[in-house]
């Protein structure tokens, strides 16, 4: 495990970044990713899970301007665990929190980086017999390093080959509370 950042270094982290989307170039992606998720699933009452903890902010910004009837639930993998690079495995720290059964489901993450979290956690829906898998993202992180072949529905941004932290996404566990999306510097 890397030295846990002091205060001061986590405030540095904050002014040499550079802000890659602001405040309301998320809310405008959020506005957009409701009314692209409402036309295809307003009549189908799916489950909606936040993949925690990156997805946690974003479904919160999310749910409440999706207007239809739907259940809301949360699972937790993780592959970085406080680290800027992932590990080969996925470690299942809470499993889906509601039934998925013969249901539709939509899963809600921070980030598609090289996606081995949501190929994963699609291909576990699918094992629990979820009726069908739909995945939004908040962010698409643009890159030829992509593990899988899954394709994400529903994207709200996308942004360059940094590591960025904001919105739910984490720098060293620290960050996720900001508004906008940055990226650290040198990374
Ligand atoms: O596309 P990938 O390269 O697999 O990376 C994306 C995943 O990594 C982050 O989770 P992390 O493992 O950091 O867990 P956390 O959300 O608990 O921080 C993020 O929230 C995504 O779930
Ligand atoms: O760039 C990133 N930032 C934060 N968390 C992440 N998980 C995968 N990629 C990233």
């Amino acid at each position: 495990m890397t030295q846990p950042l002091t205060l001061e270094e986590l405030k540095q982290v904050m002014a040499e970044a550079d802000l890659l989307k602001s405040e309301a170039d998320v809310e405008d992606a959020l506005n957009r990713l409701a009314s692209d998720i409402t036309d295809r699933l307003a009549d189908s009452m799916p489950v909606v899970y936040s993949i925690m903890n990156g997805g946690l902010v974003m479904a919160g910004r999310l749910l409440t301007k999706l207007n239809f009837p739907l259940e809301q639930g949360y699972m937790h993998a993780t592959r970085y665990r406080g680290e800027t690079t992932g590990s080969t495995d996925l470690q299942w720290q809470a499993p889906p929190s509601v039934p998925m059964e013969g249901r539709t489901v939509l899963i809600l993450d921070d980030i598609f980086d090289e996606g081995n979290t949501l190929a994963e956690v699609v291909k576990s829906c699918e094992a629990q017999g979820a009726k069908e898998v739909l995945t939004a993202v908040l962010v698409n992180k643009i890159h030829d390093r992509k593990n899988t072949e899954l394709k994400i529905d529903f994207i709200g941004l996308e942004v360059e080959d940094r590591y960025v932290f904001g919105c739910g996404m984490d720098y060293r566990g620290y960050w996720r509370n900001a508004a906008g999306i940055y990226a650290v510097k040198g990374l």
